[in-house]
């Protein structure tokens, strides 16, 4: 079970310059090429693009863009601005850049010293969702032992969140890698995620990297694999999360949190506590990112599906509200906001924080 061949992201510090290179995710599973981004405005362009995606990673690559521009001369203010402009719904994106700001302060100044120090503090956020990666997967993993006593699990998951979103192994899906490498995963059902295909293109490639049984269905098949009993729990990630436990994340996840409500199955959220925005109170305060309408009319560059000039609706992210979210997995602790579980003391890692399943923490 191979690891991937190319790092999702790396930082190079060449003769000519510092540079951030990431493995380009667009032209995954049929190419494995990179994206070398040497100042800011090239690293917003891959983070708007998909190049480089997934929340946990779009914090790490947030602060590593901030290093860059500190290594680079350019105006460290301007460049967190616009990559935390870049897009709007992953907070993590705004978590890394103020990381790296804040190191970058600390130290004052825009010499050398300031630039090794945002540099420092994105190689620790690297290191440190790494981590988090594998606690979530342990975590995971011993909450399906209880969610699914009967062991043999079958899984879907929407979108993608494996290594390609992750300084890891990712998030939900580094529950089902733990789940499989247990030998506890008896089929993974990954759902394509239209309109940019992240299930089929990418966690399908990393299902067959690790030597997964899984399948690849239309969204719209899921209804009729929940109908025929054909899935014993939904496995997630997310953009933000409020502090009512309101869960952002690919469009596409709330139909399926419906979907297992109706049919009794466990909907399993898994994400860092950076994914956790404890200033946004509800779901109407996550901001949802548009998408340009092309990507839902065209399957390819210049390969329409609609008429030319067809109007789309492509909204990136939808919202589940959190009386349809069984569980939230936390590196600090798995959450059950639905029994009134307190997500923002697991997140700030309050004393006391998972003392029993009546204050709604599952386990930490
Ligand atoms: C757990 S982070 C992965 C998360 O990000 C994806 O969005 P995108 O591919 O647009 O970056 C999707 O919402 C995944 O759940």
């Amino acid at each position: 079970m191979a690891d991937h061949s190319l790092p999702v992201l790396r930082w190079a510090d060449p003769p000519d310059g510092p540079m951030l290179v990431l493995l380009d995710q667009r032209r995954l599973p049929t190419a494995e090429v990179e994206v070398v981004c040497t100042d800011v405005p090239g690293l917003v362009a891959a983070i708007q693009s998909l190049a480089v995606r997934g929340a946990p990673l779009l914090g790490i690559a947030g602060a590593y863009g901030i290093a860059l521009a500190a290594a680079r001369g350019y105006d460290v203010g301007e460049a967190a601005r616009s990559l935390t402009a870049a897009r709007p719904t992953a907070v993590n994106l705004a978590y890394g850049v103020e990381r790296a700001v804040a190191a970058h302060r600390a130290v004052g100044g825009d010499g050398p010293a300031a630039a090794a120090a945002a540099l420092a503090e994105a190689r620790a956020l690297h290191r440190e969702d790494a981590v988090a990666s594998d606690r979530m997967a342990e975590l995971g993993l011993e909450l399906l032992g209880e969610l699914l006593p009967g062991g043999g699990y079958r899984l879907l998951t929407h979108c993608n969140t494996g290594a390609l979103v992750s300084g890891g192994h990712g998030t939900a899906f580094a529950v089902v890698r733990a789940a499989h490498r247990a030998g506890e995963l008896r089929r993974l059902w990954v759902d394509e995620t239209r309109p940019l295909l992240q299930g089929a293109r990418l966690t399908a490639w990393e299902a067959a990297r690790e030597e997964m049984s899984y399948a690849v269905l239309a969204d719209a098949a899921a209804g009729s694999l929940f109908a025929a009993g054909e899935v014993d729990a939904v496995l997630i990630g997310a953009d933000r999360i409020s502090a009512d436990g309101s869960v952002a994340n690919k469009v596409g996840s709330y139909p399926l949190a419906v979907l297992a409500r109706h049919h009794g199955v466990p909907f399993v959220v898994v994400a860092p506590v950076s994914t956790v925005d404890a200033e946004a109170a509800d779901a109407g305060a996550i901001p949802i990112e548009q998408r340009p309408g092309h990507e839902v009319t065209d399957i390819g560059p210049g390969v329409p599906v609609a008429p030319v000039g067809a109007q789309a609706y492509n909204p990136a992210f939808d919202v589940t509200p959190a009386e349809l979210v069984t569980a939230i997995v936390t590196e600090r602790g798995v959450v059950a906001p639905v029994n009134g579980g307190n997500l923002t003391a697991v997140c700030s890692g309050s004393p006391g924080v998972g003392a029993g399943k009546g204050d709604g923490m599952m386990k930490a």
